[in-house]
């Protein structure tokens, strides 16, 4: 395809948008709508889970199978998107129609966490949960179809837009592309939280899902009109077919054969099909056999949602001013390829290229897919540090609690406070999954030969009898000043929390109102306080980005480079498709591989991705580099000359019918077929 650059002022590039800088200017509106898309995708994403589990009301089991289940299905629908582009409407419409798909399943779950719907009772539950189970799996449904089907044609539009000598330009395009992914999933993980954490409603106030979904469904419809504006700049290349169902067709033509069409036209079509068609199906599958190692990559990275995040949950969060979640360390990965990405491509490449090793992007792939493992073995070095200081609560730890000469107590310790617990008959506190980290638990016991009453500013946490013991109860970690009340007269106990902690206190026999009574109440540490820093996992954090960087924005660039011209988007589907098995390849090893240590586990993901990777790299010292777009023009040319060579052979024309005559054999071979069955 031509460029329609104007070699004077050089002012109008691919399609009739402008050039700035030596970009199109329409790039401008792709990138716009890709940062406010990934908004929309990751900030609904962000708080899905909350939302099965506290609007639903789902236990953490169905929550998570649905939220996988959700995330995987997001990455198959690519290639739904990708053949009806390629083969039927083209790039610019499949984006346009299935942005509509995608808004009204964000607005199907805006409307779907209104709890006032069909609260009729006004008592701030929902009276039919059906309602909102439905409208929200059909606009999980809607949002799948939709972001997956516009995936890999936004990015394989953007590179359309550019020409054929603009590779350089078309490099930086892919990677101001992935920032503004990951701008968007930034800003939107931080946000959509804090609105999550509001209480709105009309006849009661509840957590406001509504908004947390509303706003990403906003930023969805923004995405589609900034897209639809950039309308007339864009260059649309016509749906050309796609080679899948080219390949089906020859296959009916060929059956067809007896039925309509003479052998001279025969001959034609597949002279036709075994240059082009043959040609072009070559690149694809050479370009997809590669692709066979990937999905491992995916399936580390992955992880950072589930494994990190649970690693997180057992470490101190606190950086002073600012007291980090363990889901919101995953934001470290966007900050850090936001930063990665302009060092990689203005310092480090070119570096590279100074000295005068020709960095390709297989070898960048297979250097990212080193970085990875790198970061699993960080990531099992942290979890030999937190196993370590776990070993040395238990020995510490007071299963029998004597001493103060009137009770004797027993404490079974099976999992962290900050995890969401479970309070088991015996005294147990079972690991459950995390939830909010913020919280930890304690109980007290009541030495004096009077009932006490405990509670907070916040919170009166009921009566103990005497030498009884209260519940376990939860209480934000920090400082807490707890009110030791008899009758009345009080006093004030004050202690620190820290995370992941669980604590007894002893109020002692001896205590005297009225007096100080902090050296009246004894406290014991049930559960230790997490001591690893949450700041170790940022070693892990960087390697899997960096590696990231190397992967995946090359891997998103090759693919686009690599493809046919009529198969751009499927093999960007392709690519998705390789997140989409890494998903699975997750939840398969977490089911068969009941590796008791989780440190062994990350050794064991690192020493697969070093062994995939050895076997990527020898596939990738064989792959030779092409430019689909000189083949493809080399390749036309010839069959024009072979063509005027041999006159028994048809000509141009005649191969344009010789296509029109194949369509009508397919009708007849419809036809045909129909009839039959
Ligand atoms: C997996 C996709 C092919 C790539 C891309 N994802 C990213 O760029 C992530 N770094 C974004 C992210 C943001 C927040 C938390 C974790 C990951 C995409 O979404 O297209």
């Amino acid at each position: 395809m031509a460029d329609k650059e104007d070699p004077k002022n050089g002012k109008m590039g691919k399609g009739k948008s402008k050039v700035v800088c030596g970009y199109p200017l329409s790039i401008f509106f792709i990138v716009v709508n890709e940062f406010c898309e990934r908004f929309s995708y990751y900030g609904m994403r962000a708080v899905l889970v909350l939302y099965f589990k506290y609007f639903l009301r789902w236990d953490d089991d169905l929550a998570t199978s649905i939220y996988h289940t959700f995330v995987a299905l997001c990455y198959l629908t690519p290639i739904l998107g990708a053949i009806v582009a390629d083969s039927w409407l083209g790039k610019f419409k499949t984006i346009i129609y299935l942005s509509i798909v995608y808004a009204v399943g964000q607005v199907a779950m805006a409307v779907s966490a209104i709890h006032d719907i069909t609260d009729s009772d006004r008592d701030g539950t929902p009276d039919s949960m059906t309602f909102h189970i439905v409208l929200s799996m059909v606009g999980l449904f809607l949002i799948a179809l939709g972001t997956g089907g516009i995936k890999p044609c936004v990015a394989a539009f953007g590179g359309d837009q550019f020409g054929e000598h603009q590779d350089r330009q078309r490099r930086t395009f892919f990677s101001v592309f992935y920032l503004c992914i990951n701008g968007g999933s930034l800003l939107s993980t931080i946000i959509t939280p804090v609105l999550r954490a509001q209480e709105c409603g009309i006849y009661s106030k509840q957590k406001c899902y509504s908004l947390a979904f509303g706003v990403p469904a906003a930023l969805m419809v923004v995405a589609l009109v900034v897209f639809i504006i950039g309308s007339g700049m864009y260059y649309k290349a016509e749906p050309q077919g796609n080679i899948m169902l080219d390949v089906c067709k020859c296959i009916g033509v060929s059956l067809a054969y007896t039925i309509c069409i003479n052998t001279f036209y025969i001959t034609a079509y597949q002279q036709w099909l075994k240059k082009l068609l043959i040609a072009q199906i070559k690149m694809v599958l050479k370009v997809l056999f590669l692709y066979i190692p990937l999905p491992m990559f995916w399936t580390l990275f992955d992880q950072k949602g589930s494994r990190w995040t649970l690693q997180a949950t057992t470490m101190d969060g606190n950086f002073g001013a600012l007291v980090i979640q363990p889901d919101q360390m995953q934001t470290v990965n966007p900050i850090l390829i936001l930063t990665l990405v302009p060092i990689m491509d203005s310092l480090i490449y070119p570096l590279i290229k100074k000295c005068g090793l020709n960095f390709t992007p297989l070898k960048r792939m297979t250097v990212g897919m080193l970085l990875a493992a790198i970061a699993f073995v960080c990531a099992a070095l942290v979890q030999i540090q937190i196993d370590v200081s776990t070993k040395q609560l238990l020995h510490s730890s007071p299963y029998i609690l004597s001493g103060q000469g009137f009770i004797y107590f027993k404490l079974t310790i099976k999992g962290k406070a900050n995890s969401d617990t479970e309070i088991v008959e015996n005294q147990a506190i079972t690991f459950v999954g995390f939830t909010d980290y913020f919280l930890v638990y304690f109980r007290f016991v009541n030495g004096m030969k009077t009932a006490v009453n405990v509670s907070t500013a916040a919170a009166d946490f009921g009566l103990i009898e005497p030498f009884y013991y209260s519940n376990y109860s939860q209480i934000k970690n920090g400082k807490a000043t707890f009110t030791l009340r008899s009758g009345s007269q009080s006093c004030e106990y004050s202690t620190n929390f820290g995370f992941g902690s669980s604590y007894t206190f002893f109020i002692h026999s001896t205590l005297v109102f009225g007096s100080n009574c902090q050296d009246s109440v004894t406290a014991v540490e049930d559960i230790k306080p997490n001591s690893v820093h949450m700041a170790l996992q940022i070693p892990q954090y960087f390697f899997i980005t960096a590696g990231e960087v190397m992967f995946s924005v090359t891997g998103l660039e090759f693919s686009y480079s690599q493809a046919p011209s009529n198969m751009k988007a499927v093999l960007q589907a392709g690519w998705l498709f390789t997140v989409a098995i890494g998903n699975f390849i997750v939840l398969i090893v977490a089911e068969l591989a009941k590796i008791p240590k989780q440190w062994a586990e990350y050794v064991l993901f690192a020493s697969l991705l070093v062994a995939v990777c050895v076997i990527f790299s020898i596939m990738a010292y064989f792959y030779t580099y092409i430019d689909p777009t000189e083949i493809e023009a080399q390749f036309k040319k010839k069959i024009n000359e072979d063509d005027e060579d041999d006159k028994s052979k048809p000509g141009k024309a005649e191969v344009e019918m010789v296509k029109r005559d194949s369509i009508k054999c397919h009708d007849e071979y419809d036809k045909a077929t129909q009839t039959k069955m």
